[in-house]
């Protein structure tokens, strides 16, 4: 589902480049947590995938197609096919959690009653079933995660990227955010997570690839957090 071979990623300056020499395979339906220091590279690779960067040499492939020689008016189309979710949630302010999570599909065109139905179906699947009306300040933080979550998955990607989701919320809320994330991986979607929380990673054991310095350090299939920082 996601390939690197041979990605070198260089940011502009001096300096070792911020991915070197990286490949890796993960394929459908994996759930992958993405490990490292500050800086070893991780947000970079995940911006590779959505083809916000491009790598310096070296290909990236999803789903089958490489994505560095993709023609600029087919990544919108790629872009719809990967959920994304953040530490900081990024709702819009000023819409409720029905709209925040309806907006994700009037974007790609769907109708009016495909969105009057499936919006409901997926603040039910997170858990916000009765909270369609609230403002996002109205809501803890693992619920607006909970909201984001249900935006990224509303269009059912074939693949969830989550950047530190639990690294705003307390270890007991953050447990409930993977309970979901592992619900939504169970429904076939691929699930790739950077993070620093290790409780977390040792609690939900998956496949760990760790970055060092841009180097992929190791690559576990059944993997703890590792290293103490
Ligand atoms: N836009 C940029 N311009 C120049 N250098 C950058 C840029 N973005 C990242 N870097 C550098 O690339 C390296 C990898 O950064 P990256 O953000 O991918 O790391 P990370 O593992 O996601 O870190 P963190 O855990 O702190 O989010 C770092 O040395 C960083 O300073």
């Amino acid at each position: 589902m996601i390939r690197f071979e041979k990605v070198t990623k260089r940011y502009p300056g001096p300096g070792r480049p911020a991915l070197d020499q990286v490949t890796l395979d993960i394929d459908k339906g994996e759930f992958v947590y993405l490990v490292g220091t500050s800086g070893s590279g991780k947000s970079t690779a995940l911006r590779l995938v959505l083809r916000e960067l491009r790598p310096t040499t070296g290909r990236v492939h999803v789903a089958g197609k490489e994505i560095n020689r993709m023609a600029g008016w087919k990544v919108p189309r790629l872009r719809r096919q990967i959920g994304t979710v953040f530490q900081d949630f990024r709702l819009l302010p000023n819409k409720t959690v029905a709209e925040n999570v309806a907006f994700a599909q009037q974007v790609i065109g769907k109708s009016r009653r495909e969105i009057a139905k499936v919006v409901p179906e997926t603040l039910e699947l997170v858990g916000l079933k009765d909270k369609g009306d609230r403002m996002p300040d109205e809501l803890s933080g693992g619920e607006q995660q909970r909201v984001a979550i249900a935006r990224a998955f509303v269009n059912r990607p074939m693949i969830l990227i989550a950047d530190e989701p639990t690294g705003n919320l307390d270890p007991a809320t953050s447990v409930g955010i993977m309970n979901l994330l592992g619900d939504i991986n169970e429904t076939g979607t691929t699930v790739v997570m950077a993070t620093h929380d290790h409780g977390i990673v040792d609690q939900f054991t998956k496949r760990v690839i760790e970055l060092d310095n841009g180097v992929v350090v190791r690559d576990e299939a059944s993997g703890s957090y590792g290293f103490q920082h």
